[in-house]
């Protein structure tokens, strides 16, 4: 980067309707830079504000709101012509009052899909919108035995039903190695319950590469993702997650250009009981560096959706199921 260009510090508000999953824009006002382009509703951080300080502040002065729920989202930096910004997304989902325009800018309440409908958006601004797009919940699979097959789609299809749409399918331990073809059998037909149900699968990089196109990307191993020396699959058609112990990991994700990571294990789990865990603040830590969205793992289930979030978690991502 040029260090030349100024160093802003942004943070900004991801004002999100959790009914409707509809999320607030709003143009930028005349005579301000990239005047009439849609962005997220925030400002500059000033002298010896927190990020919430100045979230709460700039989305009084801008929307006449006050924030009182809201937690940290993903932070990245961003080079534009002239300057490079560091932008602090954070999630708000409680506020009192109704947004209204105090900067004659135009608001819209919009979909993440459909943003792009309402005119040009600040380049910043569109990772953020891909990425809203992912589930909190992340669904892994713990299939083990081939006798078990049955069992696990009738699971697979319960959690589905319960509105899971991301799953992660990875079998490092079947009998007949990661990449046996009775398998595939089961990973075809996990594929089918999965899009039936308007769900996106990933698969575990410890099975064969040409799997990972049946699905709808790949979650690659730490280890995998180092070797790595450029995103495995295209941006357009397939998610590529990456799984990350620690920073150097998380770091790792944002140069391949991958579109989240999955950092743990958080708490205590069976799955890795001679490894000591991160806790939540070890992952709040790494997490606000990944400058991407990132699961938790590791003792993970629906109960702790809320702490994770509050420790800058996009969502949860378990194999033990997600219910309760
Ligand atoms: N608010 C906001 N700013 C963004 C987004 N994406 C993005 O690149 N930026 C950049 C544009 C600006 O360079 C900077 C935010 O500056 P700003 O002009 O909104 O700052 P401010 O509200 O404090 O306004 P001012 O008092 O300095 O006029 O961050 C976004 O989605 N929302
Ligand atoms: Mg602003």
């Amino acid at each position: 980067m040029n260090a030349t260009k100024p160093y802003i510090k942004v943070v900004v508000g991801v004002i999100l309707n959790e009914q409707t999953g509809e999320i607030l824009l709003g143009q930028r006002p005349k005579g301000k830079p990239w005047e009439d382009w849609w962005e997220f509703p925030g400002g500059k951080i000033e002298e010896g504000e927190s990020q919430k300080q100045a979230l709460v502040r700039e989305l009084k002065e801008e929307l006449g709101i006050d924030v009182h729920t809201c937690t940290p989202w993903v932070t990245f930096t961003y080079e534009y012509p002239k300057t490079i910004v560091n932008l602090a997304f954070w999630r708000v989902t409680g506020w009192d009052g109704t947004p209204r325009s105090l900067e004659e800018q135009q608001l819209a309440w919009t979909t993440p899909e459909e943003a792009n409908k309402l005119g040009e958006l600040l380049p910043a601004s569109l990772p953020p919108l891909r990425w809203l797009r992912l589930p909190p919940h992340y669904a892994i699979s713990n299939i083990q035995q081939p006798e078990n097959s049955q069992a696990w789609l009738a699971n697979l299809q319960q959690q589905l039903d319960q509105g899971v749409k991301l799953v992660q399918l990875r079998e490092p331990s079947w009998p007949d190695g990661p990449a046996a073809a009775s398998l595939k059998d089961v990973f075809e037909r996990a594929i089918g319950c999965c899009h039936a149900a308007g769900a996106r699968v990933l698969i575990n990089s410890v099975h064969p590469k040409a799997w990972w196109k049946l699905a709808d990307g790949v979650q690659l191993r730490a280890q995998d993702a180092l070797l790595a020396d450029a995103r495995p699959l295209p941006e357009e058609k397939y998610l590529v997650g990456v799984s990350a112990h620690n920073t150097a990991d998380a770091l790792y994700a944002q140069v391949l250009g991958a579109d989240f990571v999955v950092l743990g294990h958080v708490l205590e789990t069976p799955s890795h009981p001679d490894q000591p865990p991160l806790g939540w603040d070890g992952f709040a830590s790494i997490a606000g560096e990944a400058g991407l969205p990132v699961y938790a793992i590791g003792g993970q289930s629906a109960a702790t959706l809320e702490i994770a979030r509050e420790h800058g978690a996009h969502g949860i991502a378990a194999i033990r199921g997600l219910a309760g």
